[in-house]
């Protein structure tokens, strides 16, 4: 009787999911269900690996700089290793654009899709325990397949996003994606080593009560985002802030709530990168009723001009975005 009710108590797989929601897929012919499935499997090895973390020898810097110009962690290379080879292996992808490699990396040259990924968001917070995160976004290639990809492979803006999700690396495992129809999400069940839904259809909360931003920065936030955090403080709204992206963006959009990274003094143009890190949380943020700009534009309107480029990030609950850029 009892596994039988835990077997009733645990949503569709994965898999499964993909298959049934298949048609959804804008060109559904499989590429796009079997990529996320690489990517999925892909997690499931460096979620491995982050829950050994400090008993293997992933812990501490790598002893080398990404294009950024941060010090890479051991677990930044690692993650960027498994997802390339998983990706690669899968054949769907053609190019593949990771904040730990200078330029794009040619994958299959008859796959359709380009991918966008952050293998490891949150680094900072690896050595000590804290919920990290992996960001990733599909986009269809512009070029013929076969042929040699091209910038506009490479650049495109992020409302040509086909999907887009993250992995946090928490208290559980999570896979929270779209593909356009509304943002699922999966849990990770170490016994069974399996995804299963476990919220579908998720809507963030129009207003909220919590705001994160740094504000270590905050000598050097322009007057509109001293206002801001103010108004903030004057409502008696919740500071959090984790210092891992995905993390802060994942409660915000479960509780209802703002991440800011402003420009500051040190980044006029904020720390976070449009193409791996900002392009997908904007499509998961609309797609579940929320809102992303950079203090004036909408994300998922800018025009990439590299694929490292920063931009400040306001996203979350709509009216708090919206309150934020009333005051900016
Ligand atoms: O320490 P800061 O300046 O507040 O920056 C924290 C932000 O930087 C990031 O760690 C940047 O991402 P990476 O770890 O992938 O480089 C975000 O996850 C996080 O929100
Ligand atoms: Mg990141
Ligand atoms: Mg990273």
């Amino acid at each position: 009787m009892e596994s039988s009710r835990i077997a009733q108590s645990i949503g569709i797989a994965l898999d499964r999911f993909i298959k049934n929601n298949q048609d959804e897929f804008a060109y559904a012919s499989g590429e796009l269900s079997q990529l996320l499935r690489d990517i999925a499997l892909a997690s499931k090895v460096v979620n491995r690996e982050i829950n050994k973390a400090g008993l293997i020898d992933i812990m501490g810097g790598a002893g080398s700089q990404n294009n950024t110009g941060d010090d890479q962690q051991k677990l930044d290379v690692l993650a960027n290793i498994r997802f390339t080879r998983a990706l690669a292996k899968g054949g769907e992808v053609c190019a593949l654009i990771s904040e730990e490699e200078e330029s794009f990396t040619d994958l299959n040259n008859n796959g359709k899709y380009v991918i966008a990924i952050d293998p490891l968001d949150g680094s900072s917070n690896i050595d000590v325990n804290v919920s990290i995160g992996t960001i990733f976004s599909v986009y269809r290639r512009k070029s013929p397949i076969g042929t040699p990809i091209t910038e506009a492979d490479i650049l495109q803006k992020g409302s040509e996003q086909v999907a887009a999700g993250y992995i946090l690396y928490g208290s559980s495992t999570m896979l929270v994606y779209t593909t356009g129809h509304g943002v699922n999400c999966f849990t990770h069940e170490p016994s069974l080593g399996e995804y299963f839904l476990s919220k579908e259809r998720l809507i963030m909360p129009e207003d909220g009560r919590i705001y994160s931003i740094n504000e270590g920065s905050a000598n050097s936030f322009s007057e509109g985002v001293k206002k801001y955090v103010q108004y903030c403080k004057d409502q008696k709204y919740t500071a959090r802030y984790i210092g891992s992206l995905v993390a802060d963006f994942h409660r915000n959009m479960l509780k209802g709530g703002i991440y800011i990274y402003p420009s500051t003094a040190k980044d006029s143009n904020g720390k976070l990168r449009l193409m791996y890190e900002c392009n997908a949380l904007a499509f998961i943020a609309e797609q579940s009723g929320g809102k992303a700009t950079d203090g004036k534009n909408r994300i998922l309107d800018i025009e990439p001009t590299s694929l490292h480029q920063r931009v400040p990030f306001y996203v979350g609950s709509k009216e708090m975005v919206e309150k934020a850029e009333s005051l900016l």
